[in-house]
């Protein structure tokens, strides 16, 4: 795998050669919460003698200047990885889908789980099948003589193009329809004219969220399509579990072999926020203490 992303490398080695600091912080889930200590401007000594309205000027420029360095190294990783994506043998890929959802399905941390936000995967964008798990979990609940209730399940529907996206409730397949980019996703008013429930508006937490993607590190490091609407998402609902007292829910991505990079070659914003683990054909690939914790033990999630 190393020496398919010698490209990257040297791609992104020429874009950074004027280079800004990338903060790695201790557990960097901290990290989007952390924007002044990253974006800290590496100003030359006489700036400071500038006046002020100048020097304020300048530090606007080197923090663009930063980011859009940031934001190119992130298109380059991006049009890499589809093109990746997009050569894969079809049976590989159907081979890695298999060992992805059978790996979820088998997971304590999965089988324990009461309520998730999950992705409807979309073929034309080549992305983790997710259609066996979500099956499995809209069939009816009853399993070997045991009644237990359903876990409730939560999908994306964008609101629009400003980082908007919400997590509704369904019950079954039915309740998709597909949308402009053709994804499929919930109508937000259910068949009986009811609005559907917002996970940021119901009484009880997620205890997971099984995340796309194109790219990861085994630092927890996550690169999106560029839209902006998990990152966005992510921080309100952690922001919340924290208001509500509510135990962070694990976020896991679902990754073919292909979309796993080296560290550091993914740059991270103060807005990116880390994943806990990562699901592989490989296996269950914990990042965070507490994904650590669960790969340990048979900890489960409620
Ligand atoms: N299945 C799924 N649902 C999801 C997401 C996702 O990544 N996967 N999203 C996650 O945010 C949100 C939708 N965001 C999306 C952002 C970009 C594209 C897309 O088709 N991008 C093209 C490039 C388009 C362009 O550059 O103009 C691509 O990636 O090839 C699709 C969905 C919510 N629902
Ligand atoms: N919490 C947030 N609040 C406001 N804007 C955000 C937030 N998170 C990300 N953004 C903005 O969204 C845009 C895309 O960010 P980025 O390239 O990191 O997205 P991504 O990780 O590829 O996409 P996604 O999060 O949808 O998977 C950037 O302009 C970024 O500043």
């Amino acid at each position: 795998m190393g020496s398919s992303y010698k490209g990257i490398r040297k791609l992104v080695a020429v874009i950074m050669s004027h280079q800004c600091t990338i903060a790695r912080p201790a557990f960097p889930r901290a990290l989007s919460c952390t924007r002044s200590l990253i974006l800290r401007p590496q100003l030359p000594p006489s700036s400071y003698a500038l006046p002020r309205s100048s020097a304020a000027s300048a530090t606007m420029t080197t923090q663009d200047n930063h980011l859009e360095a940031i934001f190119t190294q992130k298109r380059v990783i991006r049009s890499k990885i589809k093109k990746d994506l997009r050569s894969m043998d079809p049976a590989l890929r159907s081979h890695e889908d298999d060992a992805i959802q059978n790996l979820i399905l088998e997971a304590p941390w999965f089988k324990s789980c009461k309520g998730l936000c999950a992705y409807i995967s979309c073929s034309a964008l080549r992305e983790v099948d997710t259609s066996k798990v979500l099956q499995h979990i809209l069939q009816n609940p009853t399993k070997d003589g045991e009644t237990q209730s359903r876990k409730r399940l939560y999908v994306p529907r964008v609101e629009d193009k400003n980082c908007h996206m919400r997590m509704l409730n369904i019950c079954g397949m039915d309740d998709l329809i597909a949308n402009s980019m053709n994804i499929l996703e919930p109508a937000p008013i259910d068949a009986n004219g009811n609005d559907r429930e917002d996970v940021m508006l119901a009484n009880e937490p997620v205890d997971l969220l099984l995340l796309p993607g194109l790219a990861f590190d085994k630092t927890g490091r996550r690169l999106g399509r560029g839209g902006g609407y998990y990152d966005t998402f992510l921080s309100k609902y952690q922001e919340l579990a924290t208001q509500r007292n509510w135990k962070q829910p694990l976020l896991i991505a679902l990754s073919y072999s292909v979309q796993i990079v080296e560290e550091g070659v993914i740059p991270v914003t103060p807005t990116d926020v880390f994943i806990d683990a990562l699901v592989s054909p490989l296996g269950f690939i914990p990042i965070s203490p507490v994904a650590q914790q669960i790969s340990h033990s048979d900890i489960t999630l409620a």
